[in-house]
């Protein structure tokens, strides 16, 4: 028996793949505020702890069903670049990244509504950026393509500026499958033990 499945996030990347994967789901936005990480808090422990919360926040307002929160970024040097607020941190960010690899994290959790259990994993791969020339620059900023993406850039796209060097490609676009279908079978053994 499969168990209720809800996808607490407004990504229309985790919902694509979710959906591909063959999953039957809702999806309920969590809209947790999403403040940068606090100086000095590791990447992974920064999605993990979103993750939950968006998770747990879709739990406590359904009060049933596994709720599946996820939260993705890249960084450089340690910082954490998330979704751009405006064209200049989208320029900020690409600039960054240029000429470099830059590692994707994805955290996930889910949760269960009814019980408070949950179980959570991050998944880490690894992006080359292009460098730009200014006129490239420009036109990527120009497309808009950045909006609503950590890092400014979607590896879905296929531009050329980005590519896959290592790791899962669902980590980078916004869930790691992979990761994400251990977590389900452990979620429906929990539950069929009740
Ligand atoms: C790096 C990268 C990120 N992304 C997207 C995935 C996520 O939607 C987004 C990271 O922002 P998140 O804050 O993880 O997610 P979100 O705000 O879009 O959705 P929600 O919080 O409701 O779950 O960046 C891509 O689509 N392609 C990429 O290559």
């Amino acid at each position: 028996m499969a168990f209720e499945l809800i996808l607490a996030s407004g990504s229309p990347r985790r919902k694509m793949l979710l959906e591909q994967a063959g999953y039957t789901f809702q999806v309920e936005v969590s809209d947790v505020p999403e403040p940068e990480p606090e100086p000095g808090v590791p990447a992974e422990e920064y999605v993990t702890t979103l993750a939950w919360r968006k998770a747990r926040a879709v739990a406590l307002r359904r009060g049933r069903g596994w709720i599946l929160g996820a939260d993705t970024t890249c960084t450089v040097d340690g910082v954490c670049l998330n979704k751009p607020v405006d064209r200049a941190d989208a320029e900020r960010m690409i600039r960054l990244q240029e000429g470099r690899e830059v590692p994707v994290m994805t955290g996930i959790c889910l949760y269960h509504a009814e019980t408070h259990q949950w179980l959570g994993a991050v998944e880490r791969s690894w992006c080359r950026f292009r460098t730009l020339s200014d006129s490239e620059r420009t036109a990527y900023l120009d497309s808009l393509a950045w909006r609503g993406k950590a890092g400014a850039y979607g590896l879905q796209d296929n531009d050329p500026i980005v590519s896959l060097v290592s790791g899962s490609w669902s980590n980078v676009v916004g869930l790691p499958l992979e990761r994400f279908q251990t977590l389900w079978a452990w979620a429906n053994a929990l539950s069929q033990r009740g």
